[in-house]
């Protein structure tokens, strides 16, 4: 599902009005509709039930008095606020304002005297709000007056359904830099706003609905940006079933370079995931003196001795060794534990540029290249990169406050400057992919700042490549089900003790989920 900002989806509604004739008064209404209908789910019925709705001057407001007419025609009591003078509205929203009247209904400016007294009063006797203040249209911070109502309507216990966005949300960033709507529902008409989907704006919306108000299916498939909410549908368009007759060769082989001495965990969590996330065969190759330990540990994955600084890390030599291993390999994952004494960054280094299948960078195969980061665009295939906000920051030598600041733009920065597919990870992990393409996940959780945690979903990547995806689409997916995995463990062992065997251990659940049990 694509992801528009305020601009964006301005341009959108616009070129529905004027190139596609579809009536601005018709979105609207279809508008008011929609979210009368999740108010309907939320209440069970409206019959009866008191509805206090909170309109702005601009046409967010507009569709306020739509929901109004609407729950007041099923039987609703409906009251209607108004944070303006009732003069300033103007066009669609003057309109269903007119409508609103002629129904012998009023409505209340609170412009003047004790707005916050009125409001708590009536909020005594009021099952539901409707936030109906502002919408795509809001900048900034809102004026002091209605940062309290705000404040009121938050406190008053009642669920809060917000119309388009939560007010005082910026709909671009997800933050919020005065009072805002803490929404229990918020309905969106046609796409996500890019500040619902990114954190805190996510919080404050609750549980988004994402309706449709008309907009034409060929324009939206047009004109809307190639940025994208990873959904389940998505990914299940993209793994295609499995054939009756498949054999363990149809599903990719892996190869896996990671570990060293006080790492091998990371190593045989590569290894695992990539098998629970269906590859066909997994080899996970480590320095030799960890070999017979991997061995034990390791059970449907084959595994590999390289040549060993005698300390328990990949020598420089080992190069040659992972070449020849690659003549047998559809994908290869490097980097979790692989530690970054001089050998090892030499070693990544000089291997790189003569790799000729996709491969999955992370963790240390990422470290190795701080300071050399061209060397990406020299590998002859392509390429993900999965690194936390820590170790982009030291690829591109900035601070992690830098990167965590705009997300978007700078793993797509990466994305193009290196060629490659970056996956940044954190709150809301951002894919991007070299030809401008982002996705944003939606799922995970704070538990999964784990120790492992990362190196499961290297494994879930190259899987995901290994089964025919492509890099844009397995490191999309990957995070999407690694995430979801996150969520079913926390589910049931809570945050605070979730590990990274829990995540493995989900990711069988997850991808059915996603998938079905195909
Ligand atoms: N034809 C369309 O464009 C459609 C628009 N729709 C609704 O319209 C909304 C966008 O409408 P508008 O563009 O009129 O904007 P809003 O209804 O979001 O209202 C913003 C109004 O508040 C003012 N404002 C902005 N920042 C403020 C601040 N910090 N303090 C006080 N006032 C501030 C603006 O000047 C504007 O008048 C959408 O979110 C959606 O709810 C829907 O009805 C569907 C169709
Ligand atoms: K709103």
């Amino acid at each position: 599902m694509r992801v528009v900002t305020a601009e964006e989806m301005k341009k959108l509604d616009q070129t529905a009005i004027k190139e596609y004739k579809v009536p601005g008064l018709v979105l609207m209404e279809n508008a008011g509709r929609q979210v009368v209908e999740v108010i309907r789910k939320v209440l069970g019925n409206v019959r009866g039930k008191v509805i206090t709705v909170f309109v702005g001057k601009g046409n967010n407001g507009g569709d306020g008095f739509v929901i109004a007419r609407h729950l007041l025609n099923m039987g609703a009591e409906v009251k209607v606020l108004a944070i303006a003078e009732l003069d300033e509205i103007t066009g669609d929203a003057a309109t269903n304002l007119n409508i609103w009247r002629k129904m012998g209904q009023k409505v209340y400016s609170l412009q003047h005297g004790d707005g916050i007294n009125i409001v708590r009063l009536v909020l005594m006797n009021t099952d539901l709000i409707v936030d109906a203040i502002y919408g795509t249209g809001f900048r900034g911070k809102m004026v002091e007056k209605t940062g309290r109502i705000v404040e009121v309507l938050n406190g008053s216990g009642k669920p809060i359904v917000a119309v388009d966005i939560p007010s005082g949300l910026e709909a671009d960033t997800g933050k919020a830099s005065g009072p805002c709507i803490q929404a229990a529902h918020t309905v969106t008409f046609a796409l996500p706003k890019l500040g619902l989907i990114l954190e805190p704006g996510a919080d404050y919306a609750g549980e988004l609905h994402v309706v449709d108000i008309s907009i034409p299916a060929v324009l939206i498939e047009k004109e809307a940006p190639q940025r994208y909410l990873i959904t389940g549908e998505m990914i299940k368009e993209w793994l295609s079933p499995r054939p009756s007759d498949a054999h363990k060769g149809n599903f990719g082989r892996v190869l896996v370079v990671a570990g060293s001495r006080g790492m091998t965990g990371a190593a045989c969590l590569v290894g695992e995931a990539a098998l629970r996330a269906g590859a066909g065969l997994v080899t996970v190759a480590v320095p030799e003196s960890l070999h017979d330990i991997m061995e034990s540990k390791l059970t449907e994955v084959m595994t590999v001795p390289l040549p060993d600084t005698g300390k328990g890390h990949l020598s420089r030599g080992a190069r040659q060794n992972i070449l020849s291993l690659l003549d047998n390999a559809d994908v290869l994952a490097l980097g979790p534990g692989l530690s970054t004494v001089p050998e090892v960054v030499a070693m990544v280094r000089e291997l790189l540029p003569s790799v000729r299948i996709p491969c999955v960078i992370d963790a240390d195969g990422l470290n190795a290249l701080a300071g050399e980061v061209e060397i990406l665009r020299k590998i002859q295939a392509p390429v993900v990169i999965t690194p936390h906000p820590g170790e982009m920051a030291r690829l591109m030598d900035v601070t992690t406050r830098e990167i965590q600041e705009d997300r978007l733009s700078i793993a797509g920065k990466a994305a193009t400057i290196w060629n490659v597919v970056a996956l940044l990870k954190g709150a809301r992990t951002v894919v991007a992919a070299p030809d401008g393409a982002i996705y944003i996940n939606p799922t995970g959780n704070p538990g999964m700042a784990t120790g492992g945690s990362g190196d499961v979903l290297t494994g879930v990547v190259a899987a995901l490549i290994a089964q025919g995806l492509n890099p844009a689409q397995a490191a999309s997916a990957g995070a999407y089900v690694h995430g979801l995995a996150g969520d079913m463990g926390a589910r049931i062992k809570g945050m605070i003790g979730l590990t990274a065997g829990d995540i493995l251990f989900n990711l069988p659940a997850a991808m059915m989920n996603v998938v079905g049990t195909d």
